[in-house]
């Protein structure tokens, strides 16, 4: 199997993650602080994202990253291909996604003096509680939700790339760095405008059980969710999604690109 897919998606989910961790977080004060906990989980999860989708299209294709050019594997095999990788990698994701959103949405997220302490002091603080209070599977809270985002919408992403790529470059040849750049925030924009829906419904499953229970479970969530707050909870914050999106994925399809070049 071949690993340097692994390798570069590591590597350029990392410098994605350094431009969109100011879109990531509400205390813009602290716009690089606590990015060693982003940078291990998120990277780590990129890695399986490309990797999985470089290899599965492999499978599918009998053709390896620098064949694909001159022999381009069909829209299908690039949906399906993207749909695993973003199936495997919402598994990853699903414990790093839930430390990340429960240390959010903390309303004092740093010691306050004279007050108590916050309920988490940080990353591994937060996974021990959340083990300790909920069990191994309460890690898992919300991870359904979570693969029934990614699946799909990086199956998206992955289609929105290449399409915009075949698009503006001539056929045989690797894209330009400008066209990169472009494919790849139009990807990263496609996939999470399709992608909001699913992550309001996820960032609630995850935030649930902290104190009691209120929903049954995925469906139960998006129904009670529209019935208090009407369709719009759909697309409570598309558009910050969106803003980071671009940044991110044209920064980190660039890197991975290049990477893969550089290596031959
Ligand atoms: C849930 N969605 C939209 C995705 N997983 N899209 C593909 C990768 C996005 C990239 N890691 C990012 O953080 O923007």
């Amino acid at each position: 199997m071949p690993v340097e897919e692994f390798v570069a998606g590591w590597i350029s989910g990392a410098l994605g993650l350094v431009l969109g961790h100011p879109f990531d977080t509400v205390k813009l004060l602290g716009f690089f602080k606590g990015m060693s906990f982003p940078i291990a989980s998120i990277a780590v999860v990129n890695s399986v994202l490309f990797g999985v989708y470089s290899n599965t299209l492999l499978l599918l294709t009998a053709t390896s990253h620098q064949e694909r050019r001159a022999q381009p594997p069909s829209y299908t095999h690039i949906f399906l291909a993207g749909c695993t990788g973003g199936f495997l990698q919402a598994y990853c994701l699903a414990p790093f996604d839930l430390i990340k959103v429960r240390l959010q949405n903390q309303t004092e997220p740093v010691a306050q003096p004279g007050s108590p302490p916050p309920q988490y002091q940080g990353p591994m603080h937060c996974a021990a509680s959340i083990f300790r209070e909920e069990g191994y599977r309460g890690l898992f809270r919300g991870a359904w939700a979570l693969m029934l985002r990614d699946t799909p919408t990086v199956g998206i992403y992955f289609i929105t790339y290449e399409g915009l790529c075949r698009q503006y470059t001539p056929e045989g040849q690797n894209p330009s760095s400008a066209t990169v750049l472009v494919a790849g925030g139009f990807a990263g924009i496609a996939s999470w405008v399709a992608a909001t829906p699913l992550d309001v419904i996820k960032s609630r499953m995850q935030m649930d059980g902290l104190r009691r229970r209120v929903y049954q479970g995925v469906l139960d969530c998006m129904m009670s969710s529209v019935r208090q707050e009407g369709l719009g909870v759909f697309f409570r914050g598309v558009t910050i999604n969106s803003a980071r999106a671009f940044p991110v994925n044209a920064v980190t399809f660039l890197s991975y690109e290049y990477l893969l070049r550089w290596w031959g």
